[in-house]
Formats: structure tokens, C-alpha cells, sequence
């Protein structure tokens, strides 16, 4: 709730000026991990459309979140603390130039400080399942195109992510063919979806030098799992970790449901209850607020939790 006076795009853009500086973005889907990864002490976060059509909408990442779906989840994550950057993914626009730029607006006023848009079609699948299809490289250049133009027009400093997924169905020299035509068209930072060896990591880096890259870690994907120093070493700039809370989520969640249904009890031996939960999620701001305005809605509540 707390409005800080430096916008996330801002503190995005100063973090990168550093060229030894790379930014480390774990993922989040929801209210409870952008908590966790801000009290964690990550200077940014990375929104998972993967992470956030499984938690919104129960299903996987095949192109079924819309528009409204991603800014009102990005829009939350961001109004956590204003400070943080929030790095953002934003599918393929969700359609032609019009669209894009009506999301681009979206995600601008829901404070993000970078998305990235990508070449896949509309009815779009995770960057490293297979069988994915790409759009004509005009369409991509337009995407990207109106993404700059929609964000020059509202003046915001909002970092636009080419991201191109064609590797995988026309290889690596197409791939950084999109990626430079989207540098011409005003992106701010590559990334090179489901890169496939560490040398085509380096590669990239080195063509598009002194352009930011984008890595993205996803576990047992296409790319060869790194360390933040590694990828640090080879020059890459953003690094996200898209699965990282999901996955955490789910096998923690899984293990307590077994517990339940085995022992008939719910599992206490990692409980810190309720109050710490909620602590993690503003509980004392929320009082200050209150106690501030002369309310005394919670003078009881440390008792009572
Ligand atoms: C980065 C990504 O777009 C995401 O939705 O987080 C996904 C990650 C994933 O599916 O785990 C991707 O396409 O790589």
C-alpha cells in the first residue's frame, strides 16, 4: 500500500545501467509467494503466466489466461511494494496491434516495470513444451511496434521484452534475426526463449551486447540449468526463475494433503500459524493504518492471534 516515489520501470532501468549488474527476478503467481520472494529481500520480482493461469484459472499454460486476467494479477503483485520492480509476462498481446497496445496501457497503469511479448501464436503453449507455432516475423516486428509506440504515448518508461520462441521450429539464426528487427522496433532487452546449449546463451549475449538478455531458468526445461553466477558470466542481464514458488507451492501443498489424509490430523510440525501468515501479508502495516487514523480495530489483535 505504501506509494514510493521511484515507479519499478525506474528502478528497473538504474539496475541495469550497472553493466556488471544482474537482476534477479524469482516468480510469482500470486499474493502469497510476491510476499514471500519482497520479504525475502529480492530486489525483483517476475510475474509467471505459466504460474498465473494455473493459480487463477486451474489450468495449464496453453493460451487460455486473457488480457484481464494477467494485468489484474499483475496489478496486484505490483501494488505490494511500489519499490520492487515487477517484471511481467505478457503472452503474445493477446492479438494485433490494437490489443497490444490496450495491454501495454494495462500493464503500465498497473505499475510493471518490464513485460515481455513473444512471437507464439495466439493460441500460445509454455516456451519449452513442443509443437509450438510461431507467427510470420511482419506480424512479430508489429507486436513490438505497437507495444513501443502504445508506451512512448503514455510517456512511461515501462521496459518492453522482445521475447522470440522461434528456435525451436526455425533454429537460432531466425531466432536472433526477430530478436535484432525487434530491437530496431524500440525493444529494450532480449530474450531468446528455450535456448538450447550454454554456447547459445553465450552467443546471444555476445551478438546483442550492449542490449540487455533476459534468462529464463525454467527446471527440466530446454535451456541447461544455470547458476545466478554462471549466467552472471556469460553476460546476461535479467535472470527469472518462473517455477520456482509454484513448484515449492505445490509439493509443500501436496505433502500437507497426504499428511491429512493419512493421519486423519492436520500437519503442525511446520505451522507457525496464523499470525505469522498474515504478517507476511501486511498485518502490522494494516494496523498502523488503522491506529494512524485513530481506529482501534486492532488493539486486541496480537491477543487475539
Ligand atoms: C516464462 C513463462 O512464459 C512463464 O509463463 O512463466 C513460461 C515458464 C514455464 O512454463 O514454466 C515459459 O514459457 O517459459
Amino acid at each position: 500500500m505504501s506509494i514510493k516515489p521511484q515507479s519499478g520501470a525506474t528502478r528497473l532501468r538504474e539496475l541495469l545501467k550497472d553493466p556488471k549488474k544482474m537482476v534477479v527476478a524469482p516468480g510469482v503467481f500470486d499474493g502469497i509467494s510476491a510476499r514471500l520472494a519482497i520479504a525475502a529481500g529480492f530486489e525483483a520480482i517476475y510475474m509467471t503466466g505459466a504460474g498465473t493461469s494455473m493459480s487463477r484459472l486451474g489450468w495449464a499454460d496453453l493460451g487460455m489466461a486473457t488480457l484481464n486476467d494477467m494485468a489484474a494479477n499483475a496489478g496486484m503483485i505490483a501494488g505490494l511494494d511500489r519499490s520492487i520492480p515487477v517484471i511481467a509476462d505478457a503472452d503474445t498481446g493477446y492479438g494485433g496491434p490494437i490489443m497490444v497496445t490496450r495491454t501495454v496501457e494495462a500493464y503500465v497503469r498497473a505499475g510493471i516495470a518490464g513485460m515481455h511479448l513473444e512471437d507464439q501464436v495466439q493460441q500460445k503453449r509454455c516456451g519449452h513444451l513442443l509443437g509450438k507455432e510461431i507467427v510470420d516475423r511482419d506480424i512479430y516486428a508489429t507486436r513490438i511496434r505497437a507495444a513501443v509506440n502504445a508506451r512512448n504515448a503514455m510517456g512511461s518508461d515501462m521496459l518492453i521484452i522482445a521475447r522470440t520462441d522461434s528456435r525451436q521450429t526455425y533454429g537460432f539464426d531466425e531466432a536472433v534475426a526477430r530478436l535484432k528487427e525487434a530491437v530496431t522496433a524500440g525493444a529494450d532487452v532480449v530474450f531468446l526463449e528455450a535456448a538450447a546449449s550454454k554456447e547459445e546463451c553465450e552467443n546471444v549475449v555476445k551478438i546483442f551486447h550492449p542490449v540487455p538478455c533476459m534468462l529464463n531458468m525454467v527446471p527440466k526445461g530446454v535451456t541447461p540449468d544455470m547458476s545466478i553466477k554462471e549466467a552472471e558470466g556469460l553476460g546476461f542481464r535479467i535472470m527469472i526463475f518462473p517455477a520456482l514458488t509454484f513448484e515449492a507451492s505445490m509439493a509443500g501443498s501436496k505433502e500437507a494433503l497426504r499428511k491429512l489424509k493419512d493421519n486423519g490430523t492436520q500437519p503442525l510440525d511446520n505451522s507457525a500459524g496464523m499470525k505469522e501468515a498474515f504478517s507476511v501479508c501486511g498485518l502490522a502495516e494494516c494496523i498502523a493504518i488503522d491506529k494512524a487514523a485513530g481506529g482501534r480495530s486492532f488493539e486486541d489483535v496480537h491477543g487475539s492471534l
